[in-house]
C-alpha cells in the first residue's frame, strides 16, 4: 500500500509540526482540529516555521508555497475517509483518544492505518476500541517536530509487521530516524525524560534552588540545550502532568508521583509557552 494522503488530527504544536514535515516529504495532508481557531493557529505556526527556513536560505519561496499547497485545513473529521493514514495529535487523554479512535474506525476506509502521537498512553488500549487493532500503531515525534530527528515507533500487542514496516519507511521518508520500542507507559523517551523534569520541579518546590539556577545547572553542567523547567514549559505543563500521571498509574511506583507544584500550575492555567506563562513568562504562544 502506498501512503499518499495523511490526516493529522490536532493542530497544536505537535500536529502542526507533523503536518509540516509530512507535506515537506511530498504527502498530501489534511489537517483537522476540533476548534477552528486552533486550526488557524496551527496553520499560522507552520507557515511561520517555513518562513524562518526561507529567511535562512534553507528553503526556496516556491518550495514553501508548494508545501503549504499540500496542506488542506479540514473543519470536518469526515474527511478522514480520504486518508491512507491518520496521525492523531490531540491532548494527552485516554478518554479523548479512545472516543476519537472509535469514530475514526467507522469513518476510515479498511486499509487506513491509525497512528497516535501519544507521549505515554498504551497503544494496545487505544487499538482495542477499534475493529482494526493490527493497523493501530504509535508514531511518537519529538518537539519541535521539524528539528528533532527521532520518531519512536511503538507496536501495540496486535500491530502487524506490515503496518510497522509502512510507518518505519514513512518516518524515514519524512527525514526522521525511527527507533522501535515496546508498549510500556512513557515508552523510552518519557520514561527517562519526564522523571528528570519532575525532579527538577521538586527542587524548586522544596527550595533547593531558584528555577533559573536549576536550569543553569543542567545547561552548563550537563550540556542540555534547554534547562528542564524551560523544557517543561516548551512541552506544555498539562502534557508533562498527564505523562507523570500515566507513569505513576501504569507502573505503580511512588517514584513517579507528580510534583504538587506541577499540579498547581496546571490548575492555575499556567501551561507553559502555549498559554504565555508556566515557570517563565512568554510574549507569544506561536
Ligand atoms: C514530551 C514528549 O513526548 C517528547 C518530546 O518531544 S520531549 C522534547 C524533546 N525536545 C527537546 O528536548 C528540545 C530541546 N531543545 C533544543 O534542542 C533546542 O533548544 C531547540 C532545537 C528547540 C532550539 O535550538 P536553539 O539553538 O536554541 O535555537 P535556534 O538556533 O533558534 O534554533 C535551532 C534550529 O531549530 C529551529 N527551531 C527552533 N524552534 C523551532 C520550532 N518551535 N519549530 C520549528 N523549528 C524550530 C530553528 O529554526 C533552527 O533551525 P536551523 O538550524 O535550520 O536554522
Ligand atoms: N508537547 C510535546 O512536547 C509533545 C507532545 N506529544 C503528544 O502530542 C499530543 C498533542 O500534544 P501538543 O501538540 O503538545 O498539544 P496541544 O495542546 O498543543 O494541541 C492539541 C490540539 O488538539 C486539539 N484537540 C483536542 N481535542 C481534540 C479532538 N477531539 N479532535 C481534534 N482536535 C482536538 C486541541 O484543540 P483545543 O486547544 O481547542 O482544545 C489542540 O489544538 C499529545 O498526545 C502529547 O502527549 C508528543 C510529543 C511531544
Amino acid at each position: 500500500m502506498a501512503i499518499q494522503t495523511v490526516m493529522v488530527i490536532g493542530a497544536g504544536q505537535m500536529g502542526s509540526g507533523i503536518a509540516q514535515v509530512a507535506a515537506a516529504s511530498g504527502l498530501n495532508v489534511l489537517l483537522h482540529d476540533i476548534a477552528e481557531a486552533s486550526l488557524h493557529q496551527g496553520i499560522a505556526r507552520l507557515t511561520k516555521s517555513l518562513g524562518r527556513s526561507v529567511e535562512k536560505g534553507k528553503l526556496a519561496e516556491e518550495e514553501k508555497t508548494s508545501i503549504l499547497g499540500r496542506i488542506l485545513p479540514c473543519a470536518h473529521l469526515d474527511q478522514a475517509a480520504q486518508a491512507d493514514l491518520v496521525i492523531e495529535a490531540i491532548i494527552e487523554s485516554m478518554e479523548h483518544k479512545t472516543t476519537l479512535f472509535k469514530r475514526l474506525d467507522d469513518l476510515c476506509r479498511p486499509h487506513t492505518i491509525l497512528a497516535t502521537n501519544t507521549s505515554s498512553l498504551p497503544i494496545t488500549e487505544i487499538a482495542a476500541v477499534t475493529g482494526r487493532s493490527s493497523q493501530v500503531i504509535g508514531m511518537h515525534f519529538m518537539n519541535p517536530v521539524p528539528v528533532m530527528p527521532l520518531v519512536e515507533i511503538i507496536r501495540g500487542l496486535e500491530t502487524s509487521d506490515e503496518v510497522f514496516g509502512h510507518i518505519r519507511d514513512l518516518a524515514e521518508r519524512m527525514g526522521k530516524t525511527p527507533v522501535e520500542v515496546n508498549d510500556f507507559p512513557g515508552f523510552v523517551s518519557n520514561r527517562v525524560l519526564m522523571p528528570m523534569i519532575n525532579e527538577a520541579i521538586y527542587t524548586v518546590y522544596e527550595g533547593v534552588a531558584a528555577r533559573e539556577a536549576v536550569d543553569k545547572v543542567m545547561k552548563l553542567g550537563m550540556n542540555h540545550p534547554m534547562g528542564p523547567l524551560e523544557l517543561a514549559d516548551f512541552i506544555g505543563l498539562d502534557t508533562c502532568l498527564s505523562i507523570m500521571e500515566i507513569l505513576h498509574g501504569g507502573l505503580g511506583d511512588s517514584k513517579y508521583r507528580p510534583c504538587p507544584l506541577l499540579r498547581k500550575y496546571v490548575k492555575a492555567g499556567r501551561l507553559g509557552r502555549k498559554t504565555g506563562r508556566g515557570f517563565y513568562t512568554y510574549d507569544s504562544s506561536l
